[in-house]
């Protein structure tokens, strides 16, 4: 048995697998839920354009899932522990930590043994608190292309880098006396082996710090990251990073083998991040089938052997394959955008149960003309935080398509009803955004050949069949387990490490698939002419944008 665990923001999820890959049990602790104490919403605090996430919540959280995983099964037979964190996410180990948990002792919590050794917070991936430090360190390099070109990604404002510059800056005291800084995988993988861990091979790319090709840290952003601190004091204090992805890290540690009866034969293997890890959740072909997880953010995912970069998307290393990678998009107005607006349907229409998606999507798929011109169309842009491709926003545009020109709609415009439209626009927008910026990306086809979804959104009918028509293609779903594609997938690559290091992953993976089993095939591809129809509304999609782009930059 093989367990996969997913540190995400909303919650923290286990799934085994069993030799075959099969799903045997899903457990979920969900943080707002199951943990009212720490006062989160969805997971962090917002202040502003602050968010950050209470790293002594994740702690409790790991206890919790143990004790619901020996709820369900027999802990012992888990042979191999592998999974996800949330990207980006830096966490600070104050001094004394690698001590601490060394010597965790099973009579109290995870929690209240170390939290003294951490720091209590850790930016989210939502956070867009460092404009500043983000165009030092694309200087530093010589530009944004440049970095994207070193790093795989120009500079971002969640990227770890420009954050731990940031806490540097606020928190000399602290940074000063911080022995490790890891990520949410690694700080999973040291909670689990009693001992700081390694960064991993995929994961250390969402930092602007990993010098891709030359797989070393650039020293010039180090040393612009940890300014009086020097850049060799930085690099010992993030430490080593992994390049195996299957390697064996040491068994679980005795505070997990006592408390709850885990092996201690039970190996930790290189822990990444979570959209690296639901890549691995199904056999995607490079450059042909894109991977849409529709979590609390939503990602574009493919799998490549070209590094090929850009400042409009990221690379990252494989996880499990030598010399490939993983192509991005990433969005922050997923599905909290989406649920702003059923909100306001719910509220309109006093819907009894406040989360139902039913008249989001009846209003979603509302039939509005697909083919031919586009006579009384709508785009409606919704960044209710700052987006990270386009860079815009906070904020709404609503326009109407009127003689060729967007026409913005008023206070008194009717033919734009608040929220009912909202629904449809923004499964529209964000969908045709993908459309646009994932074309480019196929290789020897103009459109994916499969789109698989995962997440949670990935179980509405109503956004499965508009995504089919946007991006003209079959729309798949993995039957069991389509919300935790991420911990399926670090599941999968336990059980690599742990059995078939000789077969290359593809392989390991192709081995046991049975397509019948694992995938159902949710929408068909739509008729051509409803693709060729939203291609017509791609022009006023980038039009709107460049108008919000133009009034929010910074
Ligand atoms: N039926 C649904 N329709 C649309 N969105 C949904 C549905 N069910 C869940 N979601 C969305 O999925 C999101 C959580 O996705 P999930 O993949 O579980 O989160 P995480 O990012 O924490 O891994 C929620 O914010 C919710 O809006
Ligand atoms: O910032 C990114 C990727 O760069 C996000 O995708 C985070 O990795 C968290 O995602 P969720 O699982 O919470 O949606």
């Amino acid at each position: 048995m093989f367990l996969g665990l997913d540190l995400s923001t909303q919650q923290l999820k286990g799934v085994t697998v069993n030799e075959k890959l099969d799903i045997v049990q899903e457990v979920v602790v969900d943080f707002e839920k199951d943990f009212p104490s720490y006062k989160t919403t969805k997971g962090v605090y917002k202040d502003g354009h602050e968010v950050v996430a209470p790293v002594p919540m994740w702690l409790d959280a790991l206890d919790l899932l143990c004790v619901r995983l020996t709820k369900v099964m027999d802990v012992s037979k888990i042979q191999g522990i592998c999974g996800a964190g949330q990207q980006h996410a830096g966490v600070f180990w104050l001094q004394g930590a690698e001590q601490a948990l060394g010597s965790l002792e099973t009579s109290s919590t995870l929690q209240s043994q170390l939290e003294k050794y951490l720091y209590p917070r850790s930016p989210n991936w939502q956070d867009a608190t460092t404009s500043r430090e983000c165009r030092e360190m694309e200087a530093v390099v010589g530009g944004a292309g440049i970095l994207a070109d070193i790093t795989g990604s120009r500079a971002h404002l969640r990227f770890t880098g420009p954050q731990i510059k940031r806490f540097r800056r606020l928190h000399p005291d602290i940074y000063e006396k911080t022995e490790r800084i890891g990520l949410a995988s690694s700080f999973l993988m040291s909670v689990l082996l009693q001992r700081e861990a390694p960064l991993e091979i995929s994961d250390v790319c969402g930092m602007n710090l990993w010098d891709i090709r030359n797989e070393r840290f650039e020293p010039r952003l180090l040393d612009d990251v940890a300014g009086p601190f020097k850049g060799s004091d930085l690099a010992q204090k993030l430490g080593p990073v992994e390049m195996n992805g299957a390697k064996h890290l040491g068994g679980i540690g005795s505070y997990f083998t006592k408390k709850y009866g885990f092996s201690p034969q039970c190996q930790i293997l290189p822990i990444t991040g979570d959209n690296p890890a639901t890549l691995l959740s199904l056999p995607l072909r490079p450059g042909k089938d894109v991977l849409l997880s529709l979590g609390t953010s939503t990602t574009a995912l493919m799998a490549t052997s070209n590094y090929v970069c850009s400042p409009d998307y990221h690379m990252f290393g494989h996880p499990t394959v030598t010399n490939d990678y993983m192509v991005m998009l990433c969005y922050k107005n997923g599905s909290l955008a989406r649920e702003n607006i059923r909100n306001s349907i719910n509220e309109k229409y006093q819907v009894p149960d406040k989360n139902s998606w039913d008249l989001f999507n009846k209003f979603t798929l509302t039939e509005r003309p697909k083919t031919g011109t586009l006579p009384d169309q709508k785009v409606g842009l919704y960044y209710p935080l700052r987006e990270i491709i386009p860079a815009v926003g906070p904020g709404v545009w609503r326009y109407n398509i009127r003689n060729s020109k967007l026409e913005p709609i008023t206070e008194t415009s009717e033919s734009w009803t608040i929220p009912d439209d909202d629904a449809r626009a923004i499964v529209e927008s964000q969908f045709l955004d993908i459309r646009d910026r994932i074309t480019p990306l196929l290789t020897d086809v103009s459109r994916p050949q499969r789109v698989y979804v995962v997440g949670g959104a990935s179980r509405n009918e109503a956004i499965v069949q508009m995504i089919s028509e946007i991006l003209g293609c079959d729309v798949y779903r993995l039957k069991q387990g389509a919300s935790n594609a991420c911990a399926i997938g670090g599941a999968v690559k336990a059980a690599y490490a742990m059995n078939a290091q000789k077969l290359s992953f593809d392989d390991f993976v192709l081995k046991s698939w049975d397509e019948e089993k694992k995938v159902e095939l949710v929408k068909s591809k739509p008729e051509k002419s409803v693709y060729d129809t939203f291609g017509k509304l791609m022009p006023y999609l980038e039009q709107a944008q460049e108008i919000a782009i133009h009034q929010t930059a910074e």
